[in-house]
């Protein structure tokens, strides 16, 4: 395939948090961007951008508070031209992007699943009463309250290093993960077992990457349409709606899943109260390209069925 593009004078600066997931997936996209484009390495450069959910560690993140935190100062340095697109995790990405900037071009999506990670356990249901969950994941912790009322809950914060360590430190008996970063680490034998939707619904977005880009960058533009994955777009399509009108984000107990089903697209949600005490499901099928209504209108049907108070959980 031949692809012109505007003069590519300068490299493309794909910016990036510095995680090891962050960075497997920036050289994901840059791979992507190579075979696509057949140029060269050095026709990129990866820069690392530290943000403040980065740098404070010691603190739970609905205390740090602020959608975006993670998104931020890379976003900044977008809008200033510092960086040309970045890189993110979408499971992680406020539903709307600030003016100036659009987030259009997804990778495929990996496996949507939680991972079930534990030195001594070998499945969720094996759990044994008291035993202690670590996770930061209001929505892992609402979930498994919901259904293990039995099971204590400790915070967890930090990447997959991390919370590794704080296993093996025994400061909780097993944590979740998203199978997605795992086998983009390549660290999929760390996940005794992957749970199964029906029983965890994972969070919006999770297991995509998502390119974000300024409006009027032809260049960046050009590359990304050329990289999209439509059939992730429109699964997150459906998600984020659903996200978007339960006004909810990544500090929230939300879950939800779009799967495509021949032409239909079939999404499921979930709202909880924190302490896990309540969980509301609902679910619909619509058209693939009709994602956004349908994620509203499942959303909608929440809102009306949920109780006075039940989004109350940050006063
Ligand atoms: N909130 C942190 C975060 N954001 C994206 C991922 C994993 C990769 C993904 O879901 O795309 C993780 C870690 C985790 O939940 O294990």
């Amino acid at each position: 395939m031949s692809v012109t593009l505007p003069t590519p004078a300068e490299p493309l600066k794909i910016g990036t948090r510095g995680s090891p997931l962050a960075l497997a997936q920036a050289y994901e996209t840059r791979a992507r961007l190579m075979a696509g484009f057949d140029l060269p390495q050095a026709a990129f450069e990866i820069v690392v951008v530290t943000t403040t959910g980065d740098k404070v560690q010691d603190r739970p993140l609905k205390e740090l508070g602020g959608k975006g935190l993670f998104t931020r100062e890379i976003e900044d340095m977008m809008l200033a031209g510092d960086i040309d697109i970045a890189v993110h995790s979408m499971k992680d990405m406020p539903v709307a992007q600030p003016a100036g900037l659009m987030l259009d071009c997804y990778l495929p999506r990996e496996d949507v699943r939680d991972a079930f990670v534990s030195p001594g356990v070998a499945r969720l249901d094996d759990l044994a009463p008291g035993q202690v969950v670590g996770t930061s994941s209001l929505r892992r912790r609402a979930q498994l309250l919901h259904r293990r009322p039995d099971l204590k809950v400790v915070e967890f914060r930090g990447n997959v290093q991390t919370r590794l360590r704080k296993l093996s430190e025994q400061v909780a008996d097993c944590t979740f993960l998203a199978m997605a970063g795992l086998n983009r680490l390549g660290m999929a034998d760390v996940a005794r077992s992957a749970i199964d939707p029906e029983q965890m619904l994972p969070a919006v977005a999770q297991g995509a990457i998502g390119i974000e880009r300024r409006v009027d960058d032809a260049r960046a533009q050009a590359m990304l349409e050329l990289i999209h994955h439509q059939t992730t777009g429109l699964r997150l399509a459906a998600e984020r709606a659903f996200l978007a009108t339960l006004d909810g984000s990544c500090e929230t107990p939300i879950a939800g899943l779009a799967v495509i089903e021949g032409d239909q697209l079939w999404l499921r949600g979930e709202i909880l109260r924190p302490d896990g005490s309540e969980s509301l499901s609902d679910e619909g099928r619509a058209p693939i390209a009709e994602g956004a209504a349908l994620g509203k209108a499942v959303a909608e049907r929440l809102l009306a069925r949920a109780p006075a108070g039940f989004f109350d959980w940050r006063s």
